[in-house]
């Protein structure tokens, strides 16, 4: 039988992509309300509790709300937004690093930039070659459509501006879920960069191999990524050491996640790289994937790999 979706905020940057790839799918029907109705209250009531899923692509408040309207006991919820991501009762939204998305009734879908810091740390961490309680930072770049519709207006009214450097409280919304969900003592120190490139991103952890306390070499640090995301259609775990990683102004979509380690000749240091589109696993992509787990059916079905 069908299963009915309902994508409260369709036609923000998040929602749209999630339509695309939902419509037209066998065993999926969707719920749209149109734009008239999108932001009245009550037609989302509605639409929220006759839904079988309800994926939230809206900002946090926005998302809290909606939860907070749904008044029936059947209805499962995607939420794009940060709001739940450490919240009691929801599941982190990552099956690849062992999160039970299947059977969960309420699953927050990742951050962007934690898709790429938790895929890289979680595992060294769960591994032991990482403490606990060791000093990480992670730098980051992504492309302007992370921001939503107002930093994709910001970039496209001002061709003059190329980078935009951010985060500078030290308080980022993304830092509780990946101290949470790598299981560390700390918060790392994030700095993350916006560039002129519509999406894409690359997330990169410097790790200093000589001094963690097992003295991990890059075939220890490569072995234990490889075997933790071993079979995952999505996750690709590199061998190789390519000279450069380029993001493209322009590129399309896609709903991949791709870790490289690089180390130096006398392997004491090693850069930790991650490569996503923000929109693709660290959004939409990463949504979909969860939907299509939790209503049974063809876990890649939608995604673009
Ligand atoms: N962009 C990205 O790369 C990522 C975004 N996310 C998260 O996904 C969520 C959506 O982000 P994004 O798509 O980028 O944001 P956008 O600003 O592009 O879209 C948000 C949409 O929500 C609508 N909206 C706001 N308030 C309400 C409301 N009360 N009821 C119904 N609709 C409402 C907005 O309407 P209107 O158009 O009228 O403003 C807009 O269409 C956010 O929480 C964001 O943090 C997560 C990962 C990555
Ligand atoms: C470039 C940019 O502005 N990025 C956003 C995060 C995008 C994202 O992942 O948002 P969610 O936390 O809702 O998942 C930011 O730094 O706030």
């Amino acid at each position: 039988m069908s299963k009915s979706v309902f994508i409260d905020g369709a036609v923000g940057t998040t929602g749209l992509e999630i339509r695309e790839r939902l419509e037209g799918r066998d065993g999926l029907s969707l719920i749209l309300l149109d734009e008239a109705r999108r932001k009245d209250r009550e037609a989302r009531r509605e639409a929220l509790n006759s839904a079988d899923f309800v994926i939230l692509c809206l900002p946090d408040d926005a998302a809290r709300e909606a939860v907070a309207l749904i008044d029936n006991p059947h209805t499962r919820v995607i939420d794009a937004s940060s709001a739940h991501r450490v919240a009691e009762g929801w599941t982190y939204g990552f099956p690849e690093l062992g999160f039970d998305v299947v059977n969960a009734r309420f699953v927050s879908n990742p951050g962007c930039y934690p898709t790429g810091f938790l895929a890289l740390v979680a595992p060294l961490v769960r591994a032991g070659l990482i403490p606990a309680d060791w000093p990480l930072t992670v730098n980051a770049v992504s492309g302007y459509s992370g921001g939503g519709k107002a930093l994709i207006e910001r970039f496209e009214n001002d061709e003059t501006l190329a980078y935009r450097d951010y985060g500078f409280g030290l308080a980022h919304k993304h830092l509780p879920e990946m101290q949470r969900h790598a299981g560390l003592a700390y918060a790392p120190v994030f700095a993350p960069m916006v560039i002129r490139a519509h999406r894409g991103m690359v997330v990169e952890v410097p790790l200093p191999l000589a001094a963690l306390p097992t003295r991990p070499g890059r075939d220890a640090i490569l072995a234990a990524l490889t075997a933790a995301f071993a079979g995952s259609p999505i996750v690709t775990v590199h061998q190789d050491q390519p000279d450069e990683l380029l993001v493209r102004e322009s590129a399309a979509g896609n709903d991949r996640l791709d870790l490289y380690v690089f180390a130096g000749a006398d392997g004491a240091q090693a850069r930790l790289v991650a490569t996503l589109d923000n929109l693709g696993k660290g959004a939409s992509g990463a949504a979909v994937q969860s939907l299509n787990l939790m209503a049974g059916l063809d876990p890649l079905a939608g995604l673009n790999l």
